[in-house]
C-alpha cells in the first residue's frame, strides 16, 4: 500500500469506530472486534499495512480527547478526515517546521487509493494545528490528562493531589501478566519454560503466582500456555483470587464468572479438591470457559448459567464457604489495556452498574454459609463502584463484617509486604503498577 492509501484505510477504519462504538446512537462493540471485522473483510490488506493502519487509527483512538479539544478550539467538527490530519500534526510537535504538515497535505492526495485531497476548511485546520502541542498549556484539565470530563470528580475524589501521576500511568503501555497454573507447573518453572521460548519474564511484586512480560506479547502460540502451565491474568486479578482464600474441599460459588480467569485460579490454590461452581448471564461467556478450564486441567469446576427467573441461587442459600462477586463495572481501572473504553463508557453507565452490583450482591451474599466469606470485586477505579458500594451493603446487612486487608494479607503471605493499606485491596496502575482493581472480603458471622 501506498502511504496514501495506508491514510485511506485508517480514516475508513475510524469511520468504522465511530459508527460502532463512539457515536450517541453506537452498539458500543469494543473497537478491537470492530478492527478485527474490518481486516476480515479487506485481506488484501497484509501485515505491514495492517499494523501501520492500526498504529494510525489507534494513535487517534488513544489522543481523541485531547484532538476533540484541539479541534474544537479551532471551530471543526472531528470528522475521521480531521482527526487523522490532526494527529499526523499534533504528533510532530513544534520542532518539525512543518514538514509533517506538508508531508500529511501531500498524502491526501486524491490518487486512486488515496483520500480526497483537503478541501480549503481542511487545509486552514491544517496551517492553525501545525506547531502546537499536542497538550496544550490552554486544555482543560480534563483533556491534558486524557480523562473524560465526567470521571474527574470522582477520579479526583479518589486519588487527590496523585490524579495527574494515575492519569500519566493510565496512558503508559500495560506489562502482559500471566499466572502459573500451580495445578500443572510451579512460577520457576514456568518461568523457565518461556525463556526457552524466547520469552523473558519477572516475578511480579506481589502475586506469588505472577510473572510479567514488559509489554503485550503472542504467548498464545508458546508451549507453555498450550500446556496449560499459563494463563494471562493481570496481577491484580490474581491478588483477587488469593484473597478469596479457596480452600481444598470448599465450596465456592464464582458469581460472575465469566470465561472463568478467577475459577482457574481458585481451582489451583484448591489442589482441584472441593467444588466451584462458575455462574455467569452470559452463555457465550461460560462457553469460553469449558476450554479454558479444559486447558488448565481443573475438574473440580461446574457452570452454570443464570437465566431470568433462576432458581438456582434461592436453592442453595447458605452453603458455600466462599462467594466471589466479581460485578459487571465501569472497567475504568483497565483503560490501560483498552484506550476505547475511555471513550465508550458514559455517565449514565456508572449509576446502572451501581444499582445493577448492588441487586447482584443481594442476591449472591445469601449463598454465603454463617462463618463463610463474601468476596466483592471490581476492575473499577470509582468510589461509588467500590468502597460506597460496600458501605451501603454493610448497612443493609449486619450479617457480613469486613475481614480487613492487613490481617488477611500476613495470614494468607507471611513475612511480604502487602500491596496497599487500609481495609480494602484498591490497587492502580499508578501506585502498583496493575490495573486499578478493588477487592473486599466480607464473613457473615450468623
Ligand atoms: C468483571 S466480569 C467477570 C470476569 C471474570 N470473573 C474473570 O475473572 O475473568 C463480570 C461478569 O458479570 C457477568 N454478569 C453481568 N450481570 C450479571 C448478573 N446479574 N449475575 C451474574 N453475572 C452477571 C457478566 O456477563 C460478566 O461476565
Amino acid at each position: 500500500m501506498t502511504p496514501s492509501a495506508r491514510i485511506a484505510a485508517a480514516i475508513d477504519l475510524l469511520a468504522a469506530l465511530e459508527e460502532q462504538c463512539f457515536a450517541p446512537n453506537a452498539r458500543r462493540r469494543p473497537a478491537d472486534a470492530v478492527a478485527s471485522d474490518f481486516f476480515r473483510a479487506r485481506r488484501f490488506i497484509g501485515g505491514g499495512d495492517r499494523r501501520a493502519v492500526s498504529e494510525l487509527a489507534w494513535g487517534v483512538v488513544r489522543q481523541r480527547l485531547r484532538l476533540d479539544w484541539h479541534l474544537a478550539r479551532i471551530g471543526m467538527a472531528p470528522t475521521p478526515r480531521l482527526l487523522v490530519l490532526a494527529q499526523m500534526v499534533l504528533a510532530a510537535g513544534a520542532d518539525d517546521h512543518g514538514r509533517t504538515r506538508q508531508a500529511a497535505e501531500a498524502a491526501f492526495d486524491g490518487s486512486r487509493y488515496g483520500p480526497a485531497a483537503l478541501d480549503a476548511g481542511e487545509r486552514r485546520a491544517a496551517a492553525s494545528l501545525a506547531g502546537r502541542p499536542l497538550i496544550d498549556a490552554a486544555m482543560p484539565d480534563h483533556a491534558r490528562l486524557n480523562l473524560p470530563e465526567w470521571v474527574m470528580p470522582a477520579f479526583a475524589a479518589r486519588f487527590g493531589a496523585r490524579l495527574p501521576q494515575e492519569a500519566a500511568a493510565l496512558e503508559a503501555e500495560a506489562p502482559l501478566d500471566l499466572r502459573a497454573n500451580l495445578l500443572r507447573t510451579t512460577r520457576e518453572a514456568a518461568a523457565t519454560m518461556l525463556a526457552g521460548e524466547g520469552l523473558a519474564t519477572e516475578p511480579t511484586p506481589f502475586s506469588p503466582w505472577g510473572l510479567r512480560l514488559p509489554s503485550r506479547r503472542p504467548v498464545t502460540g508458546t508451549k507453555a500456555y498450550k500446556d496449560g502451565l499459563i494463563e494471562v491474568q493481570d496481577e491484580g486479578s490474581q491478588l483477587i483470587a488469593l484473597l478469596a482464600d479457596a480452600r481444598p474441599g470448599m465450596r465456592v460459588a464464582d458469581y460472575c464468572a465469566g470465561a472463568a480467569g478467577k475459577t482457574l485460579a481458585m481451582a489451583a490454590t484448591m489442589g482441584n479438591r472441593g467444588r466451584i461452581t462458575a455462574c455467569d448471564t452470559s452463555a457465550p461467556r461460560l462457553e469460553g470457559a469449558a476450554k479454558r478450564l479444559r486447558r488448565a486441567g481443573v475438574d473440580n469446576a461446574e457452570r452454570h448459567l443464570l437465566v431470568p427467573g433462576d432458581r438456582w441461587a434461592k436453592r442453595r442459600a447458605g452453603s458455600f464457604d466462599r462467594v466471589l462477586v466479581d460485578a459487571p463495572c465501569t472497567g475504568t481501572g483497565t483503560w490501560r489495556r483498552n484506550p476505547d473504553a475511555r471513550l465508550r463508557t458514559r455517565p449514565e453507565d456508572l449509576a446502572e452498574l451501581v444499582a445493577v452490583q448492588h441487586e447482584i450482591l443481594a442476591t449472591a451474599s445469601e449463598l454465603v454459609r454463617p462463618g463463610g466469606r463474601l468476596v466483592y470485586a471490581t476492575c473499577s477505579l470509582l468510589l461509588q463502584e467500590n468502597e460506597e458500594q460496600m458501605e451501603r451493603f454493610l448497612a443493609r446487612d449486619p450479617r457480613f463484617r469486613p475481614v480487613p486487608l492487613d490481617g488477611l494479607w500476613a495470614a494468607l503471605m507471611p513475612g511480604a509486604a502487602a500491596p496497599c493499606a487500609g481495609p480494602w485491596l484498591a490497587l492502580s496502575p499508578g501506585a502498583q503498577g496493575t490495573d486499578g482493581f478493588f477487592c473486599a472480603v466480607l464473613e457473615r458471622a450468623t
